[in-house]
């Protein structure tokens, strides 16, 4: 599902590779965290999944696709099958909890009678069923970014990145958060989430890939924070959120080293690319069941590390030096191990499941949307590059006003010719790219607790 190959990711005016020699894979299902010290390479990750980026050398394989093959043009498209999830939630101010998840839809096409069905749906699966009128600033933090997981994952999307989403929030409203984000991954989306939290880490006893100087230097299944990563964190001086939220407690047991199953082969380029819709409202409603059964059913950058090179995906990770879980590996292949006891609301854990996805190059159901798209498609190369948004095919709604320029990502070079990015107005739709912006607040919202 996702696959790096030898990636590496130099940015410019940089001599340390943010990324380097990065092998290895995700499968569909995987609920994947990535950790490290602040500066290890987690978002660069993330950004080069979301095509946000272009790795400096090696390849990127995302739903069975080449990142590389991807015209500018088709970004967009690719995009909606990724829900991002950040830890600014990134909600839009003036609309009410409703309409900010029902926009993702809106910039998409999705019919009106289609919306309606879906965003109770997802509302009601974050929790939110009944603050669907509120505003963004009526919300607690923790609200707000069920809110932002909602309108990341009402598309349906295949894979959810999430960027710190529980940075913000304090431990028990960021247990809450895991528990929604464990119910998505039940329904089938991959998730792959940067934190620092050891305590959620360690909890949920997921694949663990931690970075060091942009290098893997461990990939454990049922894996914990780890030593390495929370020395730097305890360092960085981010010590409130090592603390253990209520609920939340130290795992118990050796974590196991990644066992990566066979490699598969990517289809050839152009294989079966452009006659699917990206979402049908068939798959969308068979994931909205999914999601909805879910629902139910559940009712560094260390100063002591020494980084070893990264593993091929073909071979088991190297058990990291400093991590006590690892110094005894288990060596059972994960895939069979039993599952870790559940969270506070239990949620069938999906096999992953190697399967490679061909995401459609364009939408074939609706012409007129294919115009709009192409009128706010344009080349990414040397825009500014703001903060990614979920789910991304650019199509204007009628009623929508325009929006003024987000601000950029300082983390992302904009005279850098490789970077790959629209606004986060560009992407939602709210602006065609390079129209000029207004005044209105209404772009980015951090928290408003
Ligand atoms: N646009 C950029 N230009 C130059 N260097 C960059 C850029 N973006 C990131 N870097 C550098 O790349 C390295 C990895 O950064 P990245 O943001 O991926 O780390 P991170 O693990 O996500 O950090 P954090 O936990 O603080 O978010 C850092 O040294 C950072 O300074």
């Amino acid at each position: 599902m996702i696959r790096f190959d030898h990636v590496t990711k130099t940015y410019r005016g940089t001599k340390r590779p943010a990324l380097n020699s990065i092998d290895l894979e995700i499968l569909r299902g995987e609920f994947v965290f990535l950790v490290g010290a602040s500066g290890s390479g987690k978002s660069s990750f993330l950004r080069l999944i979301l095509k946000e980026d272009r790795p400096t050398s090696g390849n990127i394989h995302v739903l069975g696709q080449d990142l590389n093959a991807i015209s500018n043009r088709k970004v967009p498209y690719f995009r909606r099958n990724l829900g991002v999830v950040f830890q600014d939630f990134r909600l839009l101010p003036g609309k009410n909890v409703f309409d900010n998840v029902a926009f993702t839809l809106q910039v998409i096409g999705k019919s009106r009678g289609f919306i309606q069905e879906a965003v109770p749906d997802v509302l009601q699966m974050v929790g939110l069923a009944e603050k669907a009128n509120r505003l963004p600033h009526e919300l607690s933090g923790g609200e707000q970014q069920r809110v932002a997981i909602a309108r990341a994952v009402v598309n349906k999307p295949a894979i959810l990145l999430a960027d710190e989403p529980t940075g913000n929030l304090d431990p028990s409203t960021s247990a809450g958060i895991m528990t929604v984000l464990e119910r998505i991954n039940a329904g089938g989306t991959t998730v792959v989430m940067a934190t620092h939290d050891n305590a959620i880490v360690d909890h949920m006893k997921r694949r663990v890939i931690e970075l060091v100087t942009g290098q893997i230097v461990r990939d454990e299944d049922q894996g914990g924070y780890g030593m390495t990563a929370e020395i730097a964190l305890q360092d960085s001086g981010l010590t409130a959120e090592i603390a253990l939220g209520d609920g939340l407690v130290r795992p118990v047991g050796p974590a196991q080293p990644h066992v990566a199953p066979p490699r598969y082969t990517p289809p050839m380029p152009g294989t079966n690319t452009t006659s699917t819709p990206v979402v049908t409202e068939a798959a969308a409603a068979q994931a909205a069941a999914a999601a909805q059964a879910a629902a139910q059913a559940a009712a560094a950058q260390a100063p002591a590390a020494q980084p070893v090179p990264a593993h091929s995906p073909a071979t088991p990770a190297p058990a990291h030096a400093h991590t006590p879980a690892a110094a005894q590996p288990a060596p059972v292949p994960s895939r069979t191990a039993p599952p870790a006891p559940p969270a506070a609301t239990p949620a069938p854990r999906p096999e992953p499941v190697r399967e490679p996805v061909t995401v459609p190059a364009a939408r074939s159901e609706q012409p007129d949307a294919r115009e709009q798209y192409q009128a706010y498609t344009r080349p990414v190369t040397g825009q500014t590059a703001p903060v990614a948004a979920p789910v991304a095919a650019p199509q204007a709604h009628p009623s929508t006003p325009p929006m003024p320029q987000t601000q950029s990502n300082p983390r992302v070079d904009p005279a850098d010719p490789a970077t790959e990015s629209l606004t986060l107005a560009e992407k939602l739709g709210l602006r065609a790219p390079g129209a000029p912006a207004d005044a209105a607040k209404d772009q980015n919202v951090g928290p408003t607790t």
